[in-house]
């Protein structure tokens, strides 16, 4: 193990790692069941209580009125968005978001993207400096000036690093602990007290280590500071001078990420291709739901598998074009988070699920989603809208055919059956 760790008598760091996840939706109450029972089973490395920050609101439990914190900490159950899945009882339900986070040091980042940015805002100063995240969400952040990932606002926003998880992951069956694989990207600058600072590709720019004047003691010659540097597609450049994890702690890398995360049922590759895991599994939504459609309309599995084709090609395409370097063509066709995920979501995910039915009573997706998912959010529609506005404010709308079709069929200004005229184009 490192020089830099800092032990106790028996050879072990002093200081575990406390886990919070910030959401409780169907993803972020299962991710929190995985994380709580490895926490459990790795106590030289993780706190065994997880916290969980659960957005309030009240429940109709055995006829009565509760907190949904209070049933989940009282039945150990998310009644409303994890039915009928037990809860570890190490994972405890917080409704205040700033208790929740208190002296962790492992943040997971897992809610609707609509609401980042709020609880983003409130989080700032609360956490401690040296906090590393996980992003769970897929969507990405767009304003008419650019597109940027949500692990990097988080982390640019906190003045934290951010990494992403991301894959073939239907939350409902991971749940139920039926197989399933995943895919992790973490890759900090080489600074934090790392047992595989192994860096193949660098989704951002590290500066050199240079000294920190906050710094005092022997961490300063141990743990150099460095800067996180990134480029947005507006081509804004922004740094977060990171704070080194204390070597009290386990090194935060990619063997405790694997032991917080990887389970019997739940397998982890992981990767250093940030962006190209965020990417995928945000555009992925937008195919869905144009995989609903023309399944919605009874077109069969040839038509979707064409549109899947088409939307694959478009999420490289788009990954290339406004990423860069920093994406990898691999991580969508290798890994969980690309090919399989979109292969996952257009077999039963909501999105695709939303449409088809939208399709099929010849109703809006919007409406769909207020019927049929009971709070959940849709998160392809948002996006869509988000990747629309973008491509549109630089002119580069035809140049997605596939993600322009689908907004402007959610929009009502063309109909599923302009889609295989769409197809046609696409063909060499
Ligand atoms: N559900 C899945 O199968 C799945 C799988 C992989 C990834 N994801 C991704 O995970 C992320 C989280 O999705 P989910 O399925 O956990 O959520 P969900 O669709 O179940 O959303 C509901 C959550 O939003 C919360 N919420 C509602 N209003 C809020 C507000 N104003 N502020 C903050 N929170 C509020 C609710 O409390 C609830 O926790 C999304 O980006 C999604 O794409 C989902
Ligand atoms: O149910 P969806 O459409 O939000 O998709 C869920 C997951 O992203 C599938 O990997």
């Amino acid at each position: 193990m490192s020089a830099l760790l800092s032990v106790n008598g028996n050879g072990a760091p002093e200081k575990r790692h406390k886990v919070t996840v910030v959401g409780s939706g169907n993803w972020g109450s299962t991710i929190a069941k995985i994380a709580a029972e490895n926490t459990k089973a790795h106590p030289e490395l993780f706190e065994e209580q997880v916290q969980m920050w659960v957005f309030e609101e009240e429940v109709t439990y055995e006829g009565k009125t509760e907190k949904l914190s209070h049933v989940i900490n009282t039945h150990h159950e998310n009644i409303k968005y994890l039915p009928n899945i037990k809860l570890p009882t190490n994972l405890v339900a917080n409704p205040s978001l700033e208790d929740a986070v208190r002296g962790s040091s492992i943040l997971i980042f897992n809610l609707p993207h609509q609401f980042i940015h709020k609880t983003c805002a409130t989080l700032k100063g609360k956490i401690v400096p040296y906090a590393r995240a996980i992003s769970c969400i897929k969507g990405v952040d767009v304003s008419d000036e650019g597109v940027s990932l949500f692990s990097e606002w988080i982390g640019d926003g906190l003045g934290i690093y951010c990494g992403a998880l991301s894959g073939a992951n239907l939350a409902s069956e991971i749940a139920q602990e039926k197989l399933s694989e995943t895919t992790i990207a973490y890759d900090p600058p080489p600074m934090d007290n790392s047992r595989n600072p192994s860096r193949t590709a660098t989704p951002r720019s590290a500066t050199p280590a240079r000294s920190d004047p906050r710094s005092s003691g022997d961490n300063l010659s141990v743990t150099p500071v460095a800067d996180l540097q990134h480029r947005d597609a507006r081509g804004r450049i922004s740094k977060t001078r990171l704070t080194p994890v204390p070597p009290e702690y386990p090194p935060l890398d990619h063997v405790t990420f694997k032991a917080l995360f990887q389970r019997p049922y739940f397998l982890v590759s992981m990767v250093s291709d940030v962006a190209g895991t965020s990417l995928s599994g945000a555009l992925k939504n937008i195919v869905a739901l144009a995989a609903g459609f023309v399944v919605g309309k009874g077109w069969g599995n040839n038509a979707k598998s064409a549109i899947m084709r088409v939307g694959l090609l478009e999420m490289i395409k788009f990954g290339k074009e406004f990423f860069g370097e920093t994406v990898s063509t691999a991580t969508f066709t290798k890994e969980s988070a690309g090919v399989a995920d979109l292969i996952t979501s257009c077999s039963g995910g909501r999105n695709f699920n939303g449409a088809m039915h939208a399709v099929e009573q010849g109703v809006s997706v919007q409406e769909i989603e207020q019927k049929e998912l009971n709070g959940q959010k849709l998160q392809g529609t948002s996006t869509a809208a988000e990747v629309h506005s973008f491509l549109k404010t630089r002119g580069k709308e035809q140049d997605y055919p596939l993600f322009t079709a689908t907004f402007d069929i959610l929009e009502g200004r063309k109909s599923v059956d302009d889609l295989p005229a769409i197809l046609a184009k696409a063909q060499s």
